[in-house]
This record gives structure tokens, sequence and C-alpha cells, in this order.
């Protein structure tokens, strides 16, 4: 599929660069004109080094049209390759040729939605202004970032099979009607098997049990499949302690999450009958953050609470993106593409963003030779995915450029 995918771009340069084998080496190693030291100075990524097609591309894909007689390119072929080669070419252009149509459709698709949905958008008056701040916490790998992501409808949060991705508070903001709601994705807090929160917690975490107590609805999630092969008693103390007692000013909310993993729905309803006297908790929801299961559900109630929340101004803009958002999107699809390449445990760097620019500091050397990779081919690569994903979300080129520095 990769190497599709690398031919469909290599199409779609006017003067077959594929020809020149320094040309092929720079697309598959991402590299940018310079070398990049692996091991001295500063490491760049500049996505304006690299000739990224279009988000239009996809059209230039129709204008392609076999140059050769088949003929005679048949009977070449088979002399030169064997029997089967050009009927292989042939098959690979039609499922080429298919994936292009689905591709145009699934994009009118998604254009006549997003028409649509622009036309219901009427602005809202002050005065009608509803908006509610929804805090998510659950233990790491509960499924957060997913589920937010799922509800806001773009990438907020880096989804990744690690724990602890969240490294910070993340915004996402899903505006209907006139309510508005802002959920903030906690980092992985935990509790001690005592129940207790850890004593020797690092700063982030300080902060985010403390601000637990300012959302106006709590949502606690844990990963429901886990929870029936192998119950974690400090998920159960975290789900215990945030529905013991009925919160004044918060509604507490329980989502058991991963709810496809689970084959027998039986066992749903056994662990919603054990937590369904927690008095804290005014509803349970059995949601899936992936493929989207009861998140209807969730987003009406959230809907339904902010309608009911005091009138207070919207704090974004429904139909432009902050530059907080943009910030944090930003940031987090390069941690993702991150954690995709640079397979290992722990906190490989830390990442600061301003503007478009993410600088990666690490400690050591060694971590900063992984992640510039080869003449800079790691970094080149996550750059490129990282600068593609983010035009598909913003709907727009978007200038990136990643630094990899020692601290
Ligand atoms: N099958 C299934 N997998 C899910 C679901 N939600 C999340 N996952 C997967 O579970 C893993 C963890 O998901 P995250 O959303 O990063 O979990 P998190 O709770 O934000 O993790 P931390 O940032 O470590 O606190 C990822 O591999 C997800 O793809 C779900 O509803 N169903």
């Amino acid at each position: 599929m990769k190497a599709l995918r690398a031919l469909r771009t290599l199409s779609t340069f006017p003067t077959k660069p594929h020809r020149n084998p320094t040309f092929l080496h720079r697309l598959y190693t991402a590299q940018p004109q310079q070398t990049l030291n692996e091991t001295e100075g500063d490491s760049v990524f500049d996505s304006s080094d690299y000739a990224i097609p279009s988000l239009d591309d996809t059209h230039s894909a129709e204008k392609k049209e076999l140059t050769w007689d088949e003929k005679f390119r048949e009977r070449a072929d088979k002399v030169v390759f064997g029997k089967d080669t050009q009927k292989a070419k042939v098959r690979i252009f039609q499922e080429d040729e298919d994936e292009r149509k689905n591709r145009t459709l699934a994009r009118a698709l998604l254009e006549a939605a997003l028409v649509r949905e622009e036309e219901e958008d009427e602005e809202v008056k002050e005065e009608d202004q509803r908006s509610l701040s929804v805090g998510i916490i659950g233990a790491p790998n509960a499924g957060k970032s997913a589920l937010t992501n799922f509800m806001v409808g773009t990438k907020v949060a880096a989804v990744s099979r690690k724990t602890n991705t969240t490294t910070h508070e993340v915004l996402g903001v899903m505006t209907k009607g006139n309510a508005q709601i802002c959920f903030f994705d906690t980092p992985g807090l935990m509790l001690k098997k005592s129940g207790l929160p850890y004593k020797d917690i690092k700063v982030r975490l300080e902060s985010a049990w403390s601000s637990v107590d300012l959302f106006e609805v709590l949502m606690v999630v844990f990963d429901v499949h886990r929870h029936l092969t192998k119950p974690d008693s400090r998920v159960v103390k975290l789900i215990d302690r945030m529905g013991a007692q009925a919160h004044a000013k918060q509604k507490r909310i329980l989502c058991m999450n991963k709810v496809d993993l689970v084959a027998k729905k039986k066992d749903l309803l056994k662990v919603a009958e054990q937590f369904k006297d927690l008095p804290g908790y005014e509803r349970i929801f059995m949601t899936s953050g992936l493929k989207g299961a009861g998140i209807k559900d969730l987003s009406q109630y959230l809907t339904d609470q902010a309608l009911k929340a005091v009138q207070r101004p919207w704090s974004e803009d429904p139909l432009t993106m902050s530059e907080e958002v943009m910030k944090n999107i930003s940031l987090e699809v390069v941690r993702e593409r991150l954690l995709d390449h640079i397979h290992q445990t722990g906190r490989t760097c830390e990442m600061v963003l301003s503007g478009s620019n993410s600088t990666l500091i690490t400690n050591k050397l060694s971590q900063r030779k992984i992640l510039v990779g080869k003449n800079g081919s790691k970094i080149g690569r996550i750059g490129i995915e990282a600068n593609e994903e983010l035009r598909s979300i913003f709907k727009r080129q978007v200038h990136l450029i990643l630094q990899v520095r020692l601290k």
C-alpha cells in the first residue's frame, strides 16, 4: 500500500523525477535539500523544503493516461519479467482507480455534510449563549483522548498504546445550537492502592487533581473490557471515590468505555449493576470512543446540561478555531506521529510549540540521534506525516517546522 501511495505521488510530478535516483532517495527518506547532521547542532525539518502534493492533487490523477502501446508493452514484459507482470500492473491501476473514486466520493459526501452544517449555523446572540465545562478523568489508557476526539470531531489529544501520553490539559470545543461544551482532558490521574492520590506527584498531576472540582460536569471514564478481564483495584477506587457523594455544584457521570471490545452485552449490565448505587453519579453511559457507540446519548446529555446552565458567553467562536486550539492540535498531531515512529516507552523528549514551530528537546545524544534518524530521515518522515495530517484537519496549507535540540 505504501509503495502504491509512493507511486501515486511520483505520478503527480510533471517532469518524471522518478528516473532520478537522488529524488527517489529523498522521497523515501524525506530528506530536506541540505544533509542534516545526526549528531551535531540543531536538526530542522521545514515543510516548505518539501514538494508535498497539494490537497487538490487527487484531480491530477484523472489526467493520468497510459503512454505505451499495451500490445508491445505486454510482449516486452513477458520477455523481460515473465508472464504476469503486465496483468499485475493493470490490476494495480484498477485498484488505484477504485481508490481514487472512493476518495472522490468520500470528499464529496464530506463537503456536502459540511455545507449543510454551515447553512444550519446561525449566529447565536450573546444573551442566548450557554456554555458548559466538562472534565474527563480516568485511568491511563481508559480511552479518554479517543472519547474527546470523537465528541469534538477533530484531533485534540494524542491517542497511543503507551500510557500517560496526555501530558497536559487539552481544550476541545463542541458547539450545538445555543450550547457550547468545553472539554478538558486531564492527564492520566491515578490513585494509590489505598485509594488516595500519590503524594510524590509531579506538578502537572497536582494541578490536574485540584482542577477537578472546577468543572461543571465530571466524566469518569474506565475501560470496561479491562475491568471484566482483569479488574484494577485502583480504578475501582477511583470510580468509588468520585461517585461516593453527590457534589453540590458538579454533575458526575460514569462512562463504561471500550464497549466494542466486550462480546457479551450481559457482561456490561453486570458492571453497570456493580456501580449503580453510587449516589455521586447522575448517569452511567456505555461508550466506545473508537467506534462511536453511545456517543450520541452522551453528547445529548451534555448539550441538555449546557442548555440548563446559566447564560454565559461562549469562550470560543464556534466557526473559527482559536489560535490556542490550533496550537494544541498541532502539538498533539506531532506528538502522535512521534510516538508512531519512535518505539520507546517513557518520554523521549519535551515539546515546545510556538506558532507552527515545534522544538523537540532531548536530554541525551543517543535520543537525539534516534529522533533525527539517518541523514534526518526520521524527523523528516515525522514532519511530512504531521504536516499532511494538519493540512487535512485545518483544510489549508500548513507551514510546520520541527527542530530537534539537545538540552
Ligand atoms: N477498542 C477500543 N479501543 C479504544 C477505545 N478508546 C480508546 N481505545 C484505544 O485505547 C488506547 C488508549 O486510548 P487513549 O484515548 O489514548 O487513552 P487515554 O485514557 O487518553 O490515555 P492516557 O493519555 O494515557 O491517560 C489507544 O490504543 C486507543 O486506540 C474504544 O472505545 N475501543
